[in-house]
């Protein structure tokens, strides 16, 4: 592929000429798929996605997924570019945490994060442009995610409301891009020699706002999918200079995973413990820069932050008991713990554990959609058909391949066999598709109209 003079010639300098050739050579080898499964679901196991090859991280593979798949309706897979699963793997996501994403759209990390914590603890994923927040909602919902909070908001707000609150602050910052020139040869002519430095501003800006974050003791992973020294090792020297109560912590061994190179920044030996995924050494996989950070714990522990109580609208009686009338006929088995219940206009959630006030930020989901109340009686969402399993839910209805295609195209579904009339969770392949309402031998469609297609 045609690189920019200035983009050879800075990684000649940096790199000298042997190691140089072979980084500039791997540009014109072929580009590499992935995807994650997803543990969260009744059957992780594909229905027609094959499971070849693994990677390195946990739940990869190498891999295309057919964006018009059941795989990928149901939540059953995401698409990943292979190195982008490292970050994941790297914040290493514990059930309980508190973890906030706050560069988050369209979702690769914060669905990797979920996994990780099991439907436990919360996950505050953010993402800044409207537009792509509203993606990252999709696919948080479509991955069966019950505990996160999806917010559109500034890095700025967030760190005024809820300051050292997270245990892991995950910043895979906005950057030059150059891992992508693979993917998309367009974006190597948007570079230009001064185009690292300018977004190495925005990085700074939002660091600025992201060490506010972590409470003591807790972690700051960065991570970006460029190669350009300003944005990594120069970005993670000025992070450790301007705030020395963080300290960069060894990263776990991973295939492919090397040392950054202090040399491309002060020369500071602690900045070889950030990683660097190189194309012209792993695998199969476009590039990567990863570090991990501990703010350490002050000795005060006054300083630490309780986790402030959730400023939430609660349900009214009429409105619960409409609820519980529906959990009840429709057999519907939640796990009763501290996740309360909260509503939006006629909307009800539920809002993970330990969520903390949000005051007035910008919230998109404030959990797990449960569903709407209408008139006397109360409909069920379709973010909770993708997050239950089907054993959860008392009338279900198991879809073949054709039955599915008519479902995801908005059609009427014949059904094979009379069914019990009323709210019904349509599944394939063992995971929940949506719902939809039996009537005789017919199932009325309810998956959502935004999101129809034509298998
Ligand atoms: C590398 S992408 C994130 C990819 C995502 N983490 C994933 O795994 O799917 C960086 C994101 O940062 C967002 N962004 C851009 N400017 C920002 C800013 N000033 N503050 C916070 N986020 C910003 C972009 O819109 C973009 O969605």
């Amino acid at each position: 592929m045609q690189l920019p003079a200035g983009y050879t010639e800075k990684y000649r300098t940096l790199m000298g000429q042997t190691e140089a050739d072979a980084f500039l050579a791997s540009f014109d080898q072929p580009v590499h798929h992935g995807f994650r499964i997803n543990p969260l679901k009744a059957n992780a196991i594909p229905h027609v996605t094959p499971l070849t090859e693994p990677t390195a991280i946990p739940n990869g593979y190498f891999g295309k997924v057919n964006g018009h798949s059941s795989d990928h309706v149901t939540g059953v897979v995401y698409g990943q570019e292979p190195s982008a699963m490292y970050v994941g793997a790297i914040v290493d996501a514990q059930p309980g945490e508190r973890i906030l994403d706050l560069c988050a759209a369209p979702g690769g990390k914060s669905t990797q994060i979920a996994a990780g914590l099991q439907q436990q603890g919360l996950l505050v994923t953010n993402e800044i442009f409207a537009k792509r927040a509203a993606i990252l909602a999709e696919n948080i919902e479509r991955f069966g995610v019950e505990n996160a909070v999806v917010l559109n908001e500034t890095p700025a707000h967030i760190a005024k409301q809820i300051p050292a609150f997270f245990d892991k602050v995950v910043v895979d910052a906005p950057c030059s891009g150059e891992g992508m020139f693979r993917k998309d040869p367009a974006a190597a002519d948007y570079w230009t020699p001064a185009y690292p430095a300018e977004c190495a501003t925005r990085q700074r800006e939002i660091l600025t706002e992201a060490v506010k974050l972590v409470r003591p003791g807790g972690q700051l992973i960065y991570s970006t999918c460029t190669f350009a020294p300003e944005e990594d090792e120069q970005m993670m020297a000025w992070l450790l200079a301007t705030y020395p109560e963080f300290e960069l912590v060894t990263l776990p061994e991973l295939d492919g995973l090397e040392p950054a190179r202090p040399q491309w920044a002060n020369g500071e030996p602690s900045l070889a413990k950030a990683g660097r995924l190189f194309p012209h050494h792993m695998t199969k996989g476009e590039g990567h820069f990863l570090a991990k950070l501990v703010r350490h714990a002050e000795t005060d522990e006054t300083k630490t932050k309780k986790a402030p109580r959730a400023n939430f609208v609660h349900p009214e009686p009429a409105a619960l008991k409409l609820w519980h009338a529906f959990a009840e006929q429709q057999h519907l088995n939640l796990p009763t713990d501290d996740r309360q219940l909260v509503v939006f206009g006629d909307q009800l959630y539920r809002l993970p554990s330990d969520s903390p006030v949000f005051g007035r930020l910008h919230i998109i989901r404030p959990g797990l959609h449960l569903g709407t109340f209408k008139k006397n009686r109360f409909e069920p969402a379709f973010a909770l058909a993708l997050a239950i399993r089907p054993d959860q839910y008392g009338r279900t209805v198991a879809l073949t391949d054709a039955q599915w295609a008519r479902y995801v195209h908005g059609d009427v579904v014949n059904l094979t066999e009379p069914a019990e009339a009323g709210w019904t969770l349509a599944t394939i392949n063992g995971n929940g598709v949506g719902f939809g309402k039996v009537v005789g031998q017919t199932l009325k469609n309810g998956f959502p109209k935004g999101l129809r297609f034509q298998a």
